[in-house]
Order: structure tokens, then C-alpha cells, then sequence
């Protein structure tokens, strides 16, 4: 059986008299591709900002292998090892594919040299590599803001793989994406990140790509973990049919 990677205890939060998290309970072990399905305002965001330290608990802690984290700020919990797409946009439009990468890896390494970031052929390399293994070489010397949705989304994808994460936090990877692509955008992430040895937990309303790409789903109600388990199996479960009905 794989390690504990993140373990949240107890989690507490509330927004005026909305309980956002109500005692949330969840461990995800390396490795692992983890779903969080649930219904609009149950608490699924907020349960990421609170992995990321955008927002505090009131009560409960956040644990990353051993260490606690819940009350370190964003940036140090990204070097801690939790890194997110989508949520917040974090390419540069005005800036190449490529650029984007090679300065996430700037920032990763945490050491202005002397010699301008863009610059440096160690840098271009890796950030290469990695355009590479999300199959987005071709877009390199495109300008990030005329990316299609899809490739914005790997491009994404691949600047917050720049910071060597432990853990990948995806909200809703395929939203904004056509049915067509959704799948090949799946797959190209899933290789991606099982060739690196990264464990995601992702937000997602299509049951399909759900059931064909998490190993586990957690299954979010009014701040609550409703249920969790293997898709199949979760999906049988008469409180997550009624719940899940009418979700996208
Ligand atoms: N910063 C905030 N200020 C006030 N209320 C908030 C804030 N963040 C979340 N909420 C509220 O907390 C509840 C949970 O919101 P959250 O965005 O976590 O749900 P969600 O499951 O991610 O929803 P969706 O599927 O629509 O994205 C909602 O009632 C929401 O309005």
C-alpha cells in the first residue's frame, strides 16, 4: 500500500453563515489520481484554496508528507510541493509557450543569476523536455494568449510541472475543452504526469473522464466528504445518485 501524501484533518472553514468545509477528512496517497466530483457550492474549490493556503481553516491542519502546512502562505506551500492549474491563470499572454516554462523553472530554482533567465541553454533544455512530454514542442514560440483552450490548458499544465511538484491540483482540466479533445487531453496529461511520478487530485463535472481516469473518487456534499471510493463503486451509491443528478 502507497504513503499517505496529503493528509487534511478535520478541516473547518465558513464564508458568512455557508459552511465551505464541515469537517473535512481526505488522504491522498502517492501516486494516486484522485476525482472530486459534487454538486456547484458544495465546497470542492475551496477545499484546493485550502491545500494551497489561499484560505485558512478555522479549525483542522493540512499535513504534505510529515509536514504540516496549514498555515504557511501559498508561496511556500508551492515550494513545499503542491503546485495548481486552471484556477488561476499563470501563463504570461503576452510571452512564447516556451518562455513561460523556462521561467517557472527560473522561479523554481529560486536564484536570480546574472545572465537573464531566458537566456540560459539549461534552462531552455528543460523547459524543452517538458513541452515535449505534454506534445506542445510545435507551440514553443507561439505567443501563450493565442493558444486554443485545449493547449492553453497543457501549456498550463506544463508550466505548473515546471515547479516539480508532489501533487498536482487540476480544477476541472476539461471544462472549456470539446468533447472531441477532451479525451486526447486527458491522455496526454495522464502520461505526463505518471512519466514524472506526480500524484493529482483534479475537480471534475464530466463522469466520464471521471470514471475512465481517477483511481478514486471523493464525492464533495455542503462542505462534507459524501462519499469516496472507486468510481464504479462510488457511483452506485444511492446518496451520490441523488446527489450527483442535475451536475453537469
Ligand atoms: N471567498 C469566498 N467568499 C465568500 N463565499 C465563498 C468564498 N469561496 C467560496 N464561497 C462559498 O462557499 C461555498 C463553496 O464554494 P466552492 O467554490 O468551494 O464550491 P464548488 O464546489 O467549488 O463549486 P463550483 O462547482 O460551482 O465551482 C459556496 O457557497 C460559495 O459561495
Amino acid at each position: 500500500m502507497s504513503k499517505p501524501l496529503l493528509i487534511a484533518r478535520d478541516l473547518e472553514v465558513a464564508f458568512g453563515g455557508v459552511k465551505a468545509a464541515d469537517g473535512v477528512n481526505l488522504t491522498i496517497n502517492e501516486g494516486e489520481f484522485v476525482a472530486i466530483i459534487g454538486p456547484n457550492g458544495s465546497g470542492k474549490t475551496t477545499f484546493l484554496n485550502l491545500c494551497t493556503g489561499y484560505v485558512r481553516p478555522v479549525a483542522g491542519e493540512v499535513i504534505l508528507r510529515d509536514m504540516p502546512i496549514t498555515s504557511l502562505p501559498p508561496r511556500r506551500i508551492a515550494r513545499q510541493g503542491i503546485a495548481r492549474a486552471f484556477q488561476i491563470p499563470q501563463l504570461f499572454t503576452d510571452q512564447t509557450v516556451l518562455e513561460n516554462v523556462m521561467l517557472a523553472i527560473a522561479a523554481h530554482r529560486g536564484i536570480w543569476q546574472a545572465l537573464n533567465p531566458l537566456d540560459r541553454p539549461d534552462y531552455r533544455a528543460e523547459a524543452m523536455e517538458l513541452l515535449d512530454l505534454l506534445g506542445l514542442a510545435e507551440q514553443a514560440g507561439t505567443l501563450a494568449g493565442t493558444l486554443p483552450e485545449g493547449l492553453r490548458k497543457l501549456a498550463d499544465v506544463t508550466v505548473a510541472m515546471a515547479l516539480q511538484p508532489m501533487l498536482l491540483l487540476l480544477d476541472e482540466p476539461t471544462s472549456g475543452v470539446s468533447a472531441l479533445e477532451r479525451f486526447q487531453l486527458m491522455e496526454t496529461l495522464m502520461t505526463a504526469m505518471r512519466s514524472r511520478g506526480m500524484t493529482a487530485l483534479f475537480v471534475e463535472h464530466d463522469m466520464e473522464i471521471v470514471e475512465k481516469y481517477a483511481d478514486r473518487v471523493v464525492v464533495w456534499d455542503s462542505g462534507q466528504v459524501l462519499a469516496e471510493g472507486a468510481a464504479d463503486v462510488v457511483m452506485k451509491d444511492p446518496r451520490v445518485l441523488e446527489r450527483v443528478v442535475g451536475m453537469e
